[in-house]
């Protein structure tokens, strides 16, 4: 079941100035959004993506198109009936946004009082979401005193303290290094698997996609370019910039630099063999090179695990005559993607 449903939406906003033309920051986007999903978008700068996040809080309103949350047509709303809507979505951001006059526990405590829970069950409710998050001990700090990690799980804590159906998560983990994103990744996905919050994560890094999302969509300049199941985007992707941001964590077809350098030490044939499921594939692929007494070399590429499934890119250098090695990349073509890289 979908909660959040977009269609066909285009947002755009007037020109700054006289010089310029009103800019579509949203093109003709839909994306159903199923109630549950880690849900990842993914784009460079000015892709949009933070305004298709303003529109599924309500934030900003589309020129055309409608947004639809948990049943009700957001988009429709007037400003006064979108409280409850956004009650029932928490957000984190990637500057924490805390209030540094405040303590953990205060601004945990927040959006409970905005929301009107009565203040008898404020303590019971903020204990329990400092346990979920680690943060009992600092209960009474301030976020000056606390490490961007720590900062950002009492953003969670506080994201989740009116009991959301939906989180946003945007750029939750760009301010933070490699070590503290794996542990603040790892809350964002217990909030998923333990309370079953739907979550979407904007994102520039494809780390953070592979690491938690379930599906992924590729925006560009406004529109979504591709979309689909996390393993099949990174094994299988097909529009430009999603290759493009594949390409950062995953060794494909050389090109390049890496190419010249492959070529200058190995004249013959390159060959680069992709495959989807993993040991099977691969043995195949050895075992027939064997057979036609094709000599073989890796000298390129490796094996990736997402979501619990592997794929593989691997580069070999082919020695052997040109008919030998002919027949043998017909009859692996039928277990792998074969690409000879010329
Ligand atoms: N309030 C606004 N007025 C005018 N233009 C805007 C406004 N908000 C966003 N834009 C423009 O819309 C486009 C999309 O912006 P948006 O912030 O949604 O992209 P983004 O993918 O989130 O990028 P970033 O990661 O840099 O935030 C950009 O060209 C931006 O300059």
């Amino acid at each position: 079941m979908s909660i959040i449903q977009i269609t066909d939406v285009t947002k755009v906003f007037p020109a700054r100035s006289k010089a310029e033309t009103p800019l579509a920051a949203l093109d003709g986007v839909s994306l159903d959004i199923e109630k549950g999903d880690i849900y990842g978008i993914i784009g460079y700068s000015g892709a949009g993506k933070s305004t298709l996040v303003r529109l599924i809080n309500a934030l900003e309103k589309p020129t055309s198109g409608s947004v639809v949350v948990d049943g009700v047509e957001v988009s429709a709303l007037r400003e006064s009936a979108l409280r409850s809507v956004r009650l029932g979505i928490g957000m984190v951001f990637q500057q924490f946004n805390l209030f540094n006059s405040r303590t953990v526990w205060g601004n945990i405590e927040y959006p409970l009082t905005v929301a009107g829970v009565p203040k008898e069950q404020h303590q019971a409710r903020i204990s329990e979401l400092l346990h979920f998050v680690g943060l009992v001990e600092h209960a009474h700090a301030y976020p000056d005193q606390l490490s961007g990690g720590q900062k950002q799980r009492v953003g969670i804590a506080r994201a989740l303290a009116t009991s959301p159906a939906i989180l946003l998560a945007d750029e939750a983990t760009s301010a933070l290094d490699p070590e503290t994103t794996r542990e603040v990744l790892t809350l964002l996905k217990r909030v998923n698997e333990e309370f079953g919050i739907t979550i979407v994560v904007i994102t520039h890094e494809m780390e953070v996609i592979r690491s938690i999302a379930h599906k992924v969509a590729v925006m560009e300049k406004g529109r979504i370019v591709e979309r689909g199941d996390v393993f099949d985007i990174f094994s299988a992707p097909v529009a430009e910039a999603t290759k493009r941001f594949v390409s950062t964590i995953v060794t494909s077809v050389p090109e390049g630099d890496s190419l010249d350098a492959l070529r200058l030490r190995h004249p013959g044939r390159i060959v680069t063999f992709s495959f989807a499921d993993g040991s099977t594939a691969q043995s195949a692929v050895f075992l027939t090179l064997g057979d036609a007494e094709v000599g073989f070399e890796l000298i390129y590429g490796g094996i990736n695990e997402v979501q619990a499934k592997t794929f593989g890119h691997l580069t070999l250098a082919l020695t052997g005559d040109d008919a030998s090695i002919d027949g043998a990349l017909a009859r692996i073509a039928e277990v792998a993607t074969v690409t000879e890289v010329k």
